[in-house]
Parts: C-alpha cells; structure tokens; sequence
C-alpha cells in the first residue's frame, strides 16, 4: 500500500481506473449543447424544499421569550459532558442559497455521526483548529480547518493573501468576540426523523421546522447560529421503534401510548452531547443562546450539569399552518394528533 496522507480515507485509496475514467468521459470539460434529458437529471435539479414544504419569506427575527430556568426544576444530568471531537467540516451552498458549514463530530458516548449545521463564517470549532501532530497544510485544509474560504492554488489554512478576513490573525475569530453578536445567537437541538426529514411523511413538523430553523439562521439581518443534528431518531428509539410506534399509533394509541406500549420510555433522549458540541463552537459562557424549541425540558437540559450553556430566550417554533391561517404547511388528522399529544403530555409550549 502507498504512503498515503494524514486525511486519505483508509478505506477507499484512489482507485487506478478513476483518473483515465474521468478523462475518457471528460467530466472535467463537460458542456452540453442541449439541456440533459430528464431521466439524467440529479434530483438535486427538482424540487429543492425539503419535506417539511417551504415556509414563508418573512425576513423578520424571529420573536423570543426571556428565559429563566433557575426557577425550573432541573432534569437528571449526566455529572459530566460527554467529550467531543469535530474531525470534519466542509462548505456547503444551499438549495435556497444560503451558505453553511456542516460539521461532523466523533464522540466519547456512542459511535454515531452527530452533526452540526453552522451559519455564519464567524463560528468555528476549537477541537476542529487544533493542530494534530505531523499534518500538513493541506492536510488541515482538507479536514476543514481553515479559516475563510478555499480556493484552487490556497497553500495556507490560517492565511489567504486574497481575503484580508485572514491575512492578519492566525486564529479563526470566535463567536464572542464577533462585533455583530449583540443578540445571543440563535441555536436549535434537532433530533433527527427520516420520516418527517426525508420521507415526506406529514405525521410530524420535524422537516418544517429544520427548514425553519435553517431560514432564521440565514436572514441578512441574523448572527448566524447552529443547528445541532443528533442522531436519535424517534425520540431516542430508533426508525424500527418508531415505525412500530406509527402502527400503533394507526390502532389507536397517541405518541406517548404508543412507547410505552413498546416498553421504551416516553421520550429516551439526551443532550449531553448537544452541550458538548455547543461548547465546542463557542456558544458556553454568560452571553447565552437564543434556543428555538417548544420543549420545556430540553430547554434545561441543553444547559447542561454545570449550566456551561445559557438559554437566554426561547424562540417558539409555531406549526406553520396555524401561522399561515392554513395557507401553507402539513394538513391533517395525524399532525393534529401529533401536535395535540405534545402538548397535552409532554408540556409542548405551542402558543
Ligand atoms: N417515538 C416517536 N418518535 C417520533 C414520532 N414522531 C416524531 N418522532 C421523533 O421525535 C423527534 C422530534 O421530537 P419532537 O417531540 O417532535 O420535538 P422536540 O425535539 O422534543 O421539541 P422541539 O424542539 O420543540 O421540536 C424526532 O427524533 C422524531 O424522529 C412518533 O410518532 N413516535
């Protein structure tokens, strides 16, 4: 096997034919005089909006509400954060042509991909800066850590002679000593649904309110933010338990029933990990965060055992049909259900 860099993955090292592949369909020059026909078309070229549907073009910021969760019970915490490690992040260019970073941590609790969805080129994550012994440049480059923006030719991750963003300092900016962050930046604790994310379903406002979250965080007139994605799907179940949950819940129980029936609590979810994470990106100390969420406890929670984290206000992340009179978002008997239990269980705050 070759000596391979620092940042080459272990498992697919450049396969021989790949260089004369790419050139024998000259995918590098590749114009089309015609437009391709349909069937070639990535769905990257249809629809754009995620199942969740659209939401409207409002380019307020959005309303929040003081928090105070001294005066709250505390929910059970871990003693101590789970340690975190962004070991990738990369640009991405949205559908909607907002900009972001998304970044993929390793953990000390479990080996799932969690991921945070950062807006706003003045965050930056600490472990991801590190240095880490013997890399090069672009080694560094290609894991993410740099500071502006990449381009053909770069050689420096912590200087580009091109940006003048960069050119005098040699660590990345922190979100605390960005001059635009007077208001606490926005952040959102997502748990992940492959349902209501990806498969369209309208038994829940999980995609909504991913898309939501994403438009607020990428107003003009925004700080930025992050949405911390955590890999527990169905409340911390799993898509096999959920799926089950979803039959029971065609005979009969609500969301809550329906878990316990399948002997798993009513909600088995965390944020340990989301504290740690937060953390990392600079959100910890007193200037505190704008939390987007309806659930009282994860408001606690996310603070975590020592309030690393301060929730300042909360920002209620309200069901877009009711916004829009019915006019746009998810229909139906299932979500009214859905929306009905969260509150009337689970102390949903849905005003
Ligand atoms: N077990 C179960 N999980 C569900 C169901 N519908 C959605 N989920 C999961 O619920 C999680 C989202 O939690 P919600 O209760 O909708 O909202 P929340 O995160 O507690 O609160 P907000 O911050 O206000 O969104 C995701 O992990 C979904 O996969 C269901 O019917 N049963």
């Amino acid at each position: 096997m070759p000596e391979l860099p620092s940042h080459a993955s272990p498992f697919y090292p450049p396969h021989p034919l790949s260089a004369s592949l790419v050139s024998k369909l000259d995918l590098n020059n590749a114009r089309s005089e015609s437009p391709p026909p349909g069937t070639l078309l990535s769905p990257a070229f249809t629809p754009p909006s995620t199942p969740g549907t659209d939401t409207p073009a409002l380019l307020r910021e959005p309303k929040s509400i003081p928090v105070d969760t001294t005066l709250q019970k505390s929910p059970k915490l871990l003693d101590r954060l789970p340690e975190v490690n962004c070991v990738v992040r990369a640009r991405i260019p949205t559908v909607t042509g907002a900009e972001m970073f998304l970044h993929l941590y390793q953990n000390s609790e479990d080996n799932k991909e969690h991921l945070a969805i950062v807006f706003g080129r003045h965050i930056h994550s600490r472990s991801m800066y590190a240095p880490q012994p013997g890399e090069t440049e672009k080694d560094r480059m290609t894991r993410g850590a740099y500071v502006g923006r990449l381009h053909p030719g770069r050689t420096s991750s912590r200087f580009d002679p091109q940006d003048p963003e960069t050119s005098t300092t040699s660590a990345p900016p922190s979100i605390s000593s960005s001059a635009s962050a007077l208001a606490a930046p926005l952040a959102r604790i997502h748990s992940e649904c492959y349902t209501g994310e990806t498969a369209w379903s309208a038994r829940c406002d999980c995609g909504e309110q991913l898309d939501e979250a994403a438009r607020l965080m990428s107003l003009p007139s925004s700080t930025g933010g992050v949405i911390v994605y955590l890999r527990q799907e169905g409340r911390g179940i799993g898509l096999g338990e959920k799926l089950k949950a979803y039959n029971l819940q065609d005979l009969g129980s609500d969301t809550v029933e329906a878990n316990l029936l399948l002997r798993h609590p009513a909600d088995a979810r965390s944020y340990g990990l989301a504290t740690a994470i937060l953390l990392d990106l600079g959100f910890g100390g007193d200037a505190g965060i704008r939390l987007l969420t309806n659930n009282p406890d994860k408001v606690r929670a996310v603070e975590g055992p020592n309030r690393e984290v301060v929730v300042k206000e909360r920002v209620p992340m309200i069901p877009l049909a009711w916004k829009t009179g019915g006019r746009k978002g998810i229909h139906g008997t299932e979500i009214e259900e859905y929306l009905r239990t969260k509150i009337g269980k689970m102390g949903h705050m849905i005003e």
